[in-house]
C-alpha cells in the first residue's frame, strides 16, 4: 500500500523531496506544511529548476499551514513525517514538540537535516518511534516562493537512529530508500548513519559557516586568498580528528581530501551552502546543530580545534545579529 507522507518544512529540501517522492507516491498522499510560501505552493505547487532532473519541473502536493491542519485533514495519520526545516529553535517550542500531533504508532520520523547529535531530542520525546536519520548531498536553494533551483547531484544516505534498532524500524527506513531511488535520486541504506554524518560534517562544519561569514560561494572562497584552500583543509581536518576521537577511525586525511575535492572540482562560482542562503536573507543560522555540537564533542574528548572554535564564535555573532532589530545594529557612533 502506498504510504502517506508529511513533509514538515516546504523549503529547498522539502520541495525537491516532494518532487522525488511524487515519482512513486501519489501527490495527493504527499502533504507539505508550508509557512511563508503557503499561498504559492497551495495554488501552483513547487517548481523545480534542476540541472539533474530538468527545468520547470512541477509537483503539486497537498499544502497545509500547520501540523494541526494536517492531523485534522488526515486523522488516520502519516506513515512518514519528514522534518525538512532548518534545525534552529524559533520561539519556545522545540521542533520535536512541533511535530508531536502528527506522530502516531505507525509513523517513522525522517530527519532530513544537517549537523551532528540532532537525533537525540527526537528519541527523548518519541522513545518507541522509528527514526530514520538522513544525510543529504543535494545543493538547492529556494529562489522565489515555491521555486527551487537544484544542482550537481541528489544523493541520500539513510540509517536508523540508533543504529541498533528493531527490524520493523530498519524495514521502514529501507522502504523510504526505495522511494527516493524510484524518484531518480541515489539513496543508500547505511548500517551506522553516524559515519556518514561525520563525513558530511566535514563539508558543513567548514563551508557552511565560511560561506555564510564571507558571503562567497564555496569555489569563490577557495580562490579568495592564496591560503584560503589550506585554511579550509585544516578546518576540515579538525572536524575529522573529532570524528576519530568519537571512534570513526575511517575519517582520515583521504576523506578530508575527497570532501574538499567536491568543491575544488566544481565550476566557479560553486554552490551556495544553505547557511549562506540564510545569512544572505537574514534568517537564523544552524550554528548549534552544525558547529556548536561539533565543538562540544571536541571539548568532551579534549581535542584541540582552534579554527573550529573561532568559526563557532564568529558564526554565533552573525546569527545573533539577525535577532537584533536593525535600528540597534551599529547605529550609534558612540
Ligand atoms: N539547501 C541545501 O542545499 C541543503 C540543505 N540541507 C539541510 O536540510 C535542512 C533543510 O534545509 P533547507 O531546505 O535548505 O531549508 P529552507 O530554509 O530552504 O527551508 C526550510 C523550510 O521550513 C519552513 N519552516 C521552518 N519552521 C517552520 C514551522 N515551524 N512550520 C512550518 N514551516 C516551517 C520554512 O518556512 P519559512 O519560509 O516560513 O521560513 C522553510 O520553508 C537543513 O538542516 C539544511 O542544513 C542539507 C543538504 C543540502
Ligand atoms: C554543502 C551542501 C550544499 C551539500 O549538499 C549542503 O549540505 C548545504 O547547503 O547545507
Amino acid at each position: 500500500m502506498s504510504p502517506r507522507v508529511l513533509i514538515f518544512g516546504g523549503g529547498s529540501i522539502g520541495a525537491v523531496l516532494a518532487y522525488l517522492l511524487s515519482k512513486s507516491i501519489a501527490a495527493s498522499d504527499i502533504v507539505v506544511v508550508c509557512r511563508s510560501n503557503y499561498d504559492v505552493v497551495a495554488t501552483h505547487g513547487f517548481t523545480i529548476n534542476s540541472t539533474v532532473f530538468g527545468m520547470n519541473e512541477n509537483v503539486k502536493p497537498i499544502a497545509v499551514r500547520s501540523v494541526t491542519e494536517a492531523v485534522q485533514a488526515y486523522p488516520d495519520g502519516f506513515d512518514y513525517v519528514c522534518v525538512a526545516t532548518k534545525a534552529v529553535v524559533n520561539g519556545t517550542i522545540s521542533q520535536p514538540e512541533l511535530i508531536k500531533p502528527v506522530v502516531s504508532a505507525k509513523t517513522t520520523i525522517v530527519l532530513m537535516q544537517n549537523g551532528i547529535n540532532i537525533e537525540e531530542p527526537y528519541r527523548a520525546l518519541f522513545p518507541d518511534t522509528a527514526i530514520a536519520s538522513v544525510v543529504i548531498y543535494m545543493p538547492c536553494t529556494q529562489t522565489a516562493p515555491g521555486v527551487v533551483s537544484h544542482t550537481v547531484y541528489a544523493k541520500f544516505l539513510l540509517g536508523t537512529y540508533p543504529a541498533k534498532s528493531t527490524s520493523e524500524h530498519k524495514t521502514s527506513t529501507a522502504r523510504f530508500v526505495e522511494f527516493l531511488k524510484q524518484g531518480g535520486a541515489s539513496a543508500v541504506h547505511e548500517e551506522d548513519i553516524q559515519l556518514a554524518r561525520w563525513t558530511k560534517l566535514i563539508v558543513n562544519g567548514s563551508q557552511n559557516p565560511i560561506c555564510a561569514l564571507s558571503r562567497l560561494r564555496d569555489v569563490q572562497f577557495l580562490g579568495a586568498a592564496p591560503g584560503a584552500a589550506s585554511f579550509t583543509r585544516n578546518l576540515m581536518s579538525e572536524i575529522a580528528s573529532i570524528a576519530r576521537a568519537e571512534g570513526y577511525s575511517e575519517v582520515d586525511d583521504s576523506v578530508v581530501e575527497r570532501q574538499l575535492e567536491l568543491s575544488t572540482s566544481r565550476v566557479p562560482p560553486g554552490v551556495e551552502p544553505s547557511m549562506m542562503a540564510d545569512a544572505l536573507s537574514g534568517q537564523r543560522l544552524e550554528v548549534e546543530s552544525i558547529v556548536g555540537n561539533t565543538l562540544r564533542i571536541a571539548q568532551s574528548h579534549g581535542v584541540d580545534v582552534p579554527r573550529l572554535e573561532t568559526i563557532y564564535y564568529l558564526a554565533k555573532g552573525l546569527d545573533m545579529s539577525f535577532a537584533i532589530p536593525e535600528a540597534l545594529l551599529g547605529g550609534s557612533k558612540n
